[in-house]
């Protein structure tokens, strides 16, 4: 990456001003492009993640659940299961998100026999907003969608309501031909079924349209990629040590100071077992912060302190940098040692992620932004005006610290209750025209794409090395925002 000199235009090696920056701060300017079309850049990670989009889940048990996993895990990203989350439940996540489907979505089974009711509650865990009421030998008899459930008594049976006008696809049909067979029927989804005739899973005329297009993260053995954390305290190698029996394919050592010598330790402890898998730790903002936790046995380093939407750190102690210096300083000393790093925190926008792709980050990690979205954990509530929400919180929060130790002292607990840097609730409302992940991961994938070619790079690695970034002022980047209402 270069910096564009105000005025000259020139490239230059370092940046014209002498603070720090974050993405709002930072433009770029087109290259001349001999990559003909965005969809010929190839984002696939160089960090042994196995991305093959650049982003990853933030372990934060608001935003990352199995659902999360497979959804991401099936568009090329990873999702990191939070550390709260105890062990066994994180095995049973590892094993259900490798069984499922590279193409199908993983369908709601109905019987006959359930209410209205039932099938209310579960019809908001899918963005495709319907069920498959199946017989015995799970057979697909019917669907139910919001449309039919809507002014029937909430008892009645799934039976009496059910669509039963079905169009059904093959489990293995080519994906461009199923969405060629959904858009001249005029559908929206069909279950899929196997040779015997039963539901393996259900797919979307915009799931075939995205089997298209992206490529699903996968391991060795072809099944869905998922990672796992592990925070510093108690037996951290026998934890992550559960976490790769479990089949965890990537490691994340995470704490708020990364560059303490407790986490060098840590990263030691988890080195020693000779993981096999990309081991990541963080966070820190400094170049010595990444040596010393590479010296350690870190393969990828994740670095932001404070940019978190979730985050009260840099309020409560003013600590942290502003992220886009921190991760152009971080990704250069990775460099030096041929690793790599990951910008984990501040993301609200497309451009925030070409902006931390251009610094040299390698994948993106994105928490808060995700909350809102169907296949987030939390449940799906409804605000006094009618908008849908769920509720996000910080990892180091009340809330968050009150469930992390729950089996410890009531003097432990009432101490770790004091250093609250994060907070217990926010309402991060879905997108109405957004309102599933994949949606949002189509915006942000489609300005990354736009990005490296505006910058002549076919790759990540072309990108990072291409991009030139000027430093703008606030009007600079108002200046940038769309117009949805006239001037005056
Ligand atoms: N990226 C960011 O800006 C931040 C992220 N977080 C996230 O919150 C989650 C919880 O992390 P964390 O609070 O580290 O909790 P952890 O439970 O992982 O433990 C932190 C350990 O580090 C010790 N410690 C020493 N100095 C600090 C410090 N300045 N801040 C925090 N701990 C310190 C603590 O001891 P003792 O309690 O005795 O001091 C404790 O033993 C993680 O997911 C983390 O990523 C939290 C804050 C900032
Ligand atoms: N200081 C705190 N940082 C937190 C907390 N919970 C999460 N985080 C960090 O934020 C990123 C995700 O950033 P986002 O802007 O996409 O939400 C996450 O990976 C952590 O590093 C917290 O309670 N306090
Ligand atoms: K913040």
């Amino acid at each position: 990456m270069h910096f564009l000199e105000p005025g000259t235009g020139r490239r230059v090696e370092s940046s014209p001003v002498s603070h720090d920056l974050t993405y709002d701060d930072v433009f770029m300017v087109p290259n001349r492009s001999a990559v003909g079309s965005r969809q010929d850049v190839d984002l696939s990670s160089p960090d042994g993640s196995g991305t093959t989009i650049p982003l990853v889940v933030a372990n934060m048990t608001a935003v990352a659940g199995r659902r999360m996993a497979e959804t991401v895990a099936r568009r090329g990203g990873l999702v990191v299961i939070p550390q709260d989350i105890p062990i066994e439940v994180v095995a049973d996540v590892t094993a259900w998100v490798k069984q499922r489907h590279h193409v199908l979505d993983t369908p709601i089974v109905l019987a006959p026999t359930q209410t209205v009711a039932d099938a209310l509650a579960l019809l908001p865990k899918r963005a495709h907003n319907a069920g498959v009421v199946v017989d015995e030998d799970h057979r697909p008899l019917g669907v139910v969608t919001d449309a039919d459930l809507s002014g029937v008594d909430r008892f009645t049976q799934l039976s009496e309501v059910m669509s039963r006008d079905l169009l059904l696809v093959a489990a293995d049909i080519d994906p461009r031909a199923a969405f060629n067979k959904l858009d001249a029927a005029n559908r929206r989804y069909a279950p899929a079924v196997d040779e015997e005739g039963r539901l393996v899973g259900i797919l979307t005329r915009t799931g075939a349209l995205r089997a298209t297009l992206y490529a699903p993260a996968t391991d060795a053995r072809g099944r869905l990629r998922v990672a796992a954390a592990v925070g510093i305290n108690g037996d951290i190698a026998g934890k992550a040590k559960q976490l790769l029996d479990a089949g965890v394919d990537t490691l994340v050592v995470d704490t708020a100071h990364g560059h303490q010598e407790s986490m060098l330790n840590a990263v030691r402890a988890v080195r020693a077992l000779d993981p096999g898998v990309p081991l990541v730790a963080g966070n820190v903002v400094s170049a010595e912060g990444v040596r010393d936790l590479l010296a350690a046995g870190a393969d990828i380093i994740k670095v932001g302190v404070g940019p978190g939407a979730m985050c009260t750190t840099r309020m409560m102690t003013g600590v942290g940098r502003p992220q886009f210096s921190a991760v152009l300083e971080c990704a250069a000393e990775a460099r030096l040692h041929g690793k790599h790093v990951w910008a984990d925190g501040g993301v609200r926008h497309p451009r925030d992620v070409a902006m931390a792709l251009a610094a040299g980050a390698s994948n993106v990690m994105i928490g808060s932004w995700f909350a809102g979205t169907y296949e987030s954990p939390g449940d799906l509530q409804q605000a006094a005006d009618g908008r849908l929400y769920k509720e996000s919180f910080g990892m180091a929060s009340a809330r968050a610290v009150r469930n992390r130790t729950s089996e410890e002292s009531a003097y432990d607990r009432a101490r770790k209750a004091l250093f609250e840097e994060g907070i217990s609730t926010s309402r991060m409302y879905l997108d109405p025209a957004r309102p599933g992940v994949e949606d949002l991961i189509d915006s942000i994938i489609a300005g990354v794409r736009s990005a490296c070619t505006y910058a002549g790079a076919g790759t990540l690695e072309e990108f990072a090395d291409k991009a030139v970034v000027g430093v703008q002022s606030a009007a600079g980047y108002a200046e940038g925002k769309p117009l949805h209402a006239s001037w005056n």
